[in-house]
């Protein structure tokens, strides 16, 4: 049956890629500003993809859990999305930065508005927003409903070392966040905010799950593992777009010009990448390149989308 085939040899080109990347398991560097990050062992690595028609396949350490990190901005743009609409494109710009995740010399001269959801500015200016009326407490716990929901696994939780351990030595998004309040560009006091932030950054995911909370991206805005409708087709697209121009910071472009495929990072080492109408793909190896994305993730991706022609510019 060719549609069984189809599957075996996704399977066998997971395993492939985990076969030639073992020798170079540990290589990058991993985060170590936060330091609950820098105790990981880099020769982690795991992949884990679910088809939009329901396949899941797995190789190596795809049911470890890990942090997140930047890769729940997806998650929280969505949110905000749901509740704002398009009104957040006041708040938050949607162009690549071509500068680091956690810069702050753009903001000044662009009056304090991040150039997009998914740098450290942007995502901080997100969980502003979607805080309108809530505690952070309230707040967090909603993230955490939605990412289970999404995910269909109500095991999900957040590491509190992790978001203690960001908490506690985060300078740079501190002086982020108060940087937009002196420009009067967030609503709530900056601890609340970073709380948020902190909190959604350190959910921890297996590969699997991850791969599971992203497919409804892949499939049109529904999961068609659960049945759940969670955005139009529509902003499905959109989202998958800013995930493309703006996922991997100042990395965005080699990035797409090697893989080719929506994706979003995070310092914990983990990629999610979406294939629009074929799979939804996470990736987790904890050692990173210059610009702070897991470098042989971004390997895996690459040989990934060369082998399934799965790049959104062609075959
Ligand atoms: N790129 C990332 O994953 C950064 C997220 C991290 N929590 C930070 O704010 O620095």
């Amino acid at each position: 049956m060719p549609e069984q085939k189809a599957q075996q040899d996704l399977q066998s080109i997971l395993d492939h890629i985990y076969h030639e990347l073992a020798p170079r398991f540990g290589e990058g560097k991993v985060a170590d500003y936060i330091p609950q990050l820098a105790r990981v062992d880099p020769r982690h690595f795991g992949m884990a993809m679910v088809t939009t028609d329901g396949e899941l396949h797995r190789v190596g350490d795809a049911e470890v859990p890990f942090s997140i990190q930047s890769v729940s901005k997806v998650f929280t743009l969505t949110l905000a999305l749901g509740k704002h609409g398009e009104n957040i494109w006041h708040r938050v710009g949607r162009e690549p930065s071509g500068s680091p995740f956690n810069s702050i010399v753009q903001l000044e001269h662009e009056g304090g508005k991040p150039r997009n959801p998914f740098i450290n500015a942007g995502a901080i200016t997100i969980s502003d927003l979607i805080l309108a009326g809530h505690t952070p407490r309230e707040l967090i716990g909603e993230i955490i409903r939605f990412v289970r929901y999404l995910a269909d696994d109500e095991t999900i939780v957040i590491d509190h070392e992790v978001a203690r351990s960001e908490t506690a030595t985060g300078y740079r998004n501190f002086a982020l966040a108060n940087f937009m309040r002196s420009f009067g560009r967030l609503d709530h006091p900056a601890e609340h905010v970073l709380g948020v932030y902190f909190h959604h950054c350190a959910l921890a995911m297996t590969c699997s799950q991850l791969a599971k909370a992203g497919l409804f991206l892949a499939a049109g805005g529904s999961n068609p593992l659960t049945g759940h409708s969670v955005v139009s087709r529509q902003r499905a697209r959109r989202i998958n777009a800013l995930m493309l121009t703006c996922g991997h910071y100042d990395g965005s472009g080699d990035f797409a010009y090697r893989v080719g495929l929506p994706a979003k990072s995070g310092v914990g080492g983990g990629i999610l990448a979406v294939a629009p109408g074929k799979a939804s793909i996470a990736v987790w190896s904890p050692g990173l390149n210059e610009n702070g994305n897991s470098l042989l993730g971004s390997l895996a991706l690459e040989m990934l989308a060369a082998r399934t022609g799965w790049s959104v510019f062609g075959p």
